[in-house]
C-alpha cells in the first residue's frame, strides 16, 4: 500500500453540482499477445487522446473515427501511483459522496486497477485521520459484491443475498457489515479478508468497497464507493 505522506485537505466541494470524471487506462499486452506477436492498436498521444491504430486501408480509415478524447488517458506503462494521483485522489478524497468506477471488457485490468486504487486511498484516508488528531474521524468499512444481481457482503461468512431497501437518504443493503476502524491493521486485514473471500466465492471481482468517514465536528458524512464492473457475461479469470 502506498502514501504520498503529504498533507492536501479534503477537497471541500464548490456548490453541490455533481462532476464525473472519465478516464481510460490502456492495458500492457499480456504474454499470450506478445507470443503471437500482437501490437497494441490503441496508443495515447497525449494526457487526454487516444487514437486506434487500426488496420484498415487508408481511404476505409476516413470512415471511421480514430481518435478519441477523456478527461485523462493512461498509457500501458502508467504506473498504478500515477493513476490514482491523476485520476482517481481527488474523487476519493472529496468530502461530498464519491464513486470511483471501473468499466470494461474481460482482462482488460478492472481488478488490476481497481485492486490499487483501493489500497492508495483506504491508506490516505486512513492516515490523514491520524495527521489530524485535532479532528475526530470514525472511519468505517464495508464491502459488497453485485453479481447477477444479487448482493453479497464480502465481510460476513454467511453468503445469502442481502436485500435493498429505499431509503430517504438513498439506497440502503440490508444487514450489510460495517467494521468500525481502529488502526490502520485493521483496515488492511479487512480488505485482505475481502480479496481472500472472493477469491473463495470465485466471484468476479465486481465489487464495492465503501469507507465511510465521519468527523464529528464538522458535519459532513463522507461515503466513497469503489467498484468495477465487467461487460461480459464470465470472467476470463475463472
Ligand atoms: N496495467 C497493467 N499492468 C500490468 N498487468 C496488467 C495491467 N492491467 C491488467 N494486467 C494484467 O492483466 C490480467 C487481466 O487483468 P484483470 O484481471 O485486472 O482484468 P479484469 O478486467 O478484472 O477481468 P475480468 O472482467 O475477467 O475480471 C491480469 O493478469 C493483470 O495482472
Amino acid at each position: 500500500m502506498g502514501t504520498d505522506g503529504g498533507d492536501e485537505q479534503m477537497q471541500e466541494p464548490a456548490n453541490c453540482e455533481e462532476r464525473i470524471f472519465v478516464s481510460v487506462r490502456l492495458r500492457p499486452l499480456n504474454g499470450k499477445e506478445i507470443a503471437r506477436h500482437d501490437v497494441s492498436d490503441w496508443e495515447c498521444i497525449n494526457d487526454n487522446t487516444i487514437i486506434y491504430r487500426n488496420s484498415l486501408s487508408v481511404s476505409e480509415r476516413s470512415l471511421y473515427p480514430t481518435a478519441y478524447t477523456f478527461d485523462r488517458d493512461f498509457s500501458s506503462d502508467c504506473p498504478n501511483q500515477q493513476v490514482y494521483e491523476a485520476g482517481a485522489k481527488e474523487v476519493a478524497l472529496s468530502v461530498v459522496s464519491a464513486c470511483v468506477f471501473a468499466y470494461g471488457q474481460t482482462s482488460s485490468g478492472k481488478t488490476y486497477t481497481m485492486t490499487r486504487i483501493t489500497e492508495y486511498a483506504m491508506t490516505y484516508i486512513y492516515d490523514y485521520s491520524q495527521r489530524h488528531k485535532e479532528r475526530e474521524f470514525i472511519l468505517k468499512f464495508s464491502a459488497l459484491d453485485i453479481y447477477n444481481e444479487s448482493v453479497r457482503d464480502l465481510l460476513s461468512a454467511d453468503s445469502t443475498p442481502l436485500r435493498l431497501l429505499d431509503d430517504p437518504e438513498g439506497t440502503v443493503v440490508e444487514k450489510l457489515t460495517e467494521e468500525t476502524l481502529q488502526t490502520g491493521v485493521i483496515l488492511k486485514s479487512l480488505y485482505l479478508c475481502v480479496k481472500v473471500r472472493k477469491c473463495l466465492n470465485k466471484f468476479p471481482f465486481n465489487s464495492i468497497m465503501t469507507v465511510y468517514l465521519s468527523m464529528s465536528r464538522c458535519i459532513l458524512a463522507t461515503q466513497r464507493q469503489i467498484g468495477e464492473t465487467s461487460l461480459n457475461e464470465t470472467s476470463s479469470r475463472y
